[in-house]
């Protein structure tokens, strides 16, 4: 058996995610990586990968062009996996529509080469399914596969030729324009400081930032922050936002409603503060504290 990574790279760096994807492929044997743009050393760097197949002039951000790429070497492998990312999730059920297969989301075990547990109904139950396609497709979420070291490997590097001009759309990528941030990346960050429409406001969204450079965390926010325009959309948090685990998962001034905790109930040690003793965040809180969320965040600055 041999697996196809479809990596992701940030910065010149490959992405914590898509090293997570990299150690949960290993469990099929060997492992290639694709690389489509800049980026194809560090991948060759990463222990555990065999080949990286390299289409310098292709972008992971064009969708139509990576699924007919990937369309087109798909036959060479028995699995073909990526991050459970924005970027994974627009192209791996595009290729999986193509090979006429059915996609596999968000795996977060893997039992054999052909069973996985994936989440179901916002994460309340778990499923375990079975395929019999000959190639699975399938994303896989970071926070369950530890990632792979980013250095320690020396795999040979391969450009792709595109032969496959009939079959890659003729889009162009003209510019991408990513937000930086200093802080970690919200799926892989170790600790997450999430606030929600209790903050009130945009600026008072910013009482998160002193504390977050403390504790060196990633912020995130609730759907109804995001709706508010307290914080921007890649911060949410949720079923419909990103899926976080961390070690640990400070709530303020949010709910939980079930959507919320789809995207964080499986963190490791989880805070919520809030004024209402019976908000439902509580219910998965390791640590409640009932208290005006304006009061305490100074308070907690200071402590920190
Ligand atoms: C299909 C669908 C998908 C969704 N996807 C998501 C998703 O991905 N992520 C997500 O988050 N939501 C999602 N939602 C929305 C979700 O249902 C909730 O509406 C949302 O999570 C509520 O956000 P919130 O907790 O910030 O706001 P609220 O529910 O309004 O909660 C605000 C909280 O702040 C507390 N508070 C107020 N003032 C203070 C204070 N001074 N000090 C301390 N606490 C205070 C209140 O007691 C309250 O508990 C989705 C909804 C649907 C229908």
């Amino acid at each position: 058996m041999t697996a196809l990574v479809l990596l992701e790279i940030e910065n010149g760096a490959v992405r914590q995610a898509s090293r997570s994807a990299v150690a949960a492929a290993s469990a099929f044997g060997s492992v290639d990586v694709l690389v489509l743009g800049a980026g194809a050393e560090a991948a060759a760097r990463l222990p555990g990968v065999a080949r990286v197949r390299h289409a310098e002039s292709l972008s992971d951000s064009i969708a139509e062009s990576a699924s007919a790429l990937l369309a087109s070497i798909a036959a060479e492998y028995t699995h073909i996996i990526s991050a459970a990312t924005a970027n994974g999730k627009n192209i791996l059920p595009r290729l999986a529509g193509l090979l006429d297969v059915q996609p596999i989301p968000d795996v977060i075990a893997i039992q054999d080469a052909d069973t996985f547990v994936r989440p179901i109904y916002a994460g309340n139950a778990l499923a375990t399914v079975r395929s019999s396609d000959n190639i699975k497709v399938l994303t896989v979420r970071g926070a369950n596969f530890d990632p792979v070291a980013s250095e320690g490997g020396s795999a040979s590097i391969e450009a792709i030729a595109l032969d496959t001009s009939a079959t890659i759309p003729s889009v162009e990528e003209i510019s991408v324009n990513l937000s930086t941030s200093e802080r970690p990346e919200l799926e892989s960050a170790r600790v997450v400081l999430s606030g929600g429409r209790g903050l009130k406001d945009a600026a008072n969204f910013k009482l998160l930032d002193p504390i977050a450079d403390k504790l060196g965390a990633a912020i995130g926010a609730s759907r109804a922050a995001v709706d508010s325009g307290f914080a921007p959309n890649e911060m949410q948090v949720g079923q419909t936002g990103k899926i976080v685990a961390p070690e640990l998962y400070v709530a303020v001034g949010l709910s939980g409603a079930i959507q919320h905790l789809a995207g964080m109930k499986d963190s490791r040690v989880i805070v919520a503060i809030n004024i209402d003793p019976e908000a439902p965040i509580f219910r998965v809180a390791d640590y409640g504290l009932v208290a005006d969320l304006f009061t305490v965040l100074p308070e907690l600055e200071q402590a920190l």
